[in-house]
């Protein structure tokens, strides 16, 4: 899938010194005091660019905290007028845009569950056309990539290009220590779709507790992403909503100041003649791994004719969970990590059943 997507740099529409973008802020507008303070906090740590706050929270159940709504607008342009930081609410109807809008809201965000939902990314779209405002997009709730790109090219297709992508994990079904499974690989497929978009990461749901903060941030930095959102409060324990992933902001400080911010590359010379030299190596044992799959799928196109001939089964369970074991046991010793072997043979053994299905199919028309 290659998408052209017209998008301003971060830095064309918020300075941030050459530093990751941070936008910080209470998961919920709950009452002004808790807003005007928790803002002030977070200006007096001198490294939050932008503050966030939800006003209308999509909730899974009713009954519990929906958000403020329209109420907490002023208090946040008060919070603004006092530090003179923007802010970005989450809106997820046009009348949510409007009202945005109307009390200066700066940044807005489509959330995790509006962006799974075309007609509802749509709407915000044509509630957007004509205005230039930043917004920034969280991923699907479930792992769907084309979701994440089809929201990206609706909002664009309104002409905004002040976007950026916030990564807020995944739903998978699965048991993980996170709230929400970062898959990583989703935002780096997001990213070589949309060369030029931004990547902001979302610590906070990800993590769902946090304890889990400081490493999934340092994960996001490691993987180059232009910035982080988290959500701080200053009494985190009685937020009236995710209270277990907020800190204070006084810890929030802390984390940052422990965050290893690392370069794309360095001009060292040295550096860049070691880096030269591994690279070609890799490239060589890649080149090998290519022609060792090529060699492998060979031998399987011929054994698929014996099979056909001698009608024979493509599927063998007992081959298959012998190889499993094989060649996780002979990476285990050569210190790869049995999960990586079994599922590059999964992705082997699945294309080995394709082919040769293929060549079964063959056989049959040509019977
Ligand atoms: O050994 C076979 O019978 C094959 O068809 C080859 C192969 C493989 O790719 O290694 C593919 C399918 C079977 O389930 C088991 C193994």
């Amino acid at each position: 899938m290659k998408v052209d997507l017209t998008v301003e740099p971060l830095n064309s529409w918020i300075d941030t010194s050459g530093k990751p973008l941070i936008i910080a802020g209470p998961c919920s507008a709950e009452t002004e005091e808790q807003v005007v303070e928790t803002v002030r906090q977070l200006k007096a740590l001198n490294a939050v660019h932008v503050i966030r706050a939800g006003v209308w929270k999509p909730r899974t159940r009713p009954g519990s905290f929906e958000g403020m709504g329209e109420a907490a607008l002023p208090w946040l342009q008060t919070a603004k007028a006092e530090t003179g930081l923007p802010i970005a609410v989450e809106v997820a109807t046009p009348e949510h845009i409007e009202l945005a809008l109307k009390y200066d809201i700066d940044v807005l965000w489509v959330g995790a569950r509006t962006t799974v939902n075309p007609f509802n990314v749509q709407e915000i779209a044509d509630a957007l056309r004509g205005v230039d405002v930043p917004v920034l997009i969280k991923n699907p709730v479930n792992p769907d990539l084309a979701l994440w790109v089809g929201a990206f090219e609706r909002i664009a297709g309104a002409g905004i290009t002040k976007l950026a992508a916030i990564h807020r994990g995944f739903a998978t079904g699965e048991t993980s220590k996170y709230r929400n499974v970062p898959m990583w690989q989703m935002a780096i497929e997001l990213k070589s779709i949309f060369p030029s978009l931004p990547i902001i990461g979302d610590p906070s749901h990800m993590a769902g507790k946090r304890a889990y903060l400081n490493e999934l941030s340092q994960m996001a930095m490691d993987l180059n992403y232009d910035g982080l959102i988290v959500e701080s409060h200053i009494d985190p324990d009685k937020a009236w909503s995710d209270a277990a992933q907020q800190l204070t902001p006084t810890a929030f400080g802390e984390m940052l100041d422990h965050l290893e911010i690392r370069q794309v590359d360095s001009p060292n010379r040295e550096f860049q003649t070691f880096m030269e030299q591994s690279r070609r190596s890799i490239d060589n044992v890649d080149r090998q791994m290519v022609e060792m799959l090529a060699a492998r799928m060979a031998l399987v196109e011929r054994l698929a004719e014996y099979k056909r001939d001698n009608n024979v089964t493509l599927f063998q369970p007992e081959r298959w969970k012998e190889i499993l074991q094989t060649r996780t046991e002979t990476g285990k010793k050569l210190g790869l990590y049995p999960e990586l072997v079994e599922e590059i043979y999964k992705i082997i053994h699945m294309e080995s059943i394709r082919k040769q299905t293929e060549i079964m199919n063959n056989s049959t028309q040509n019977a």
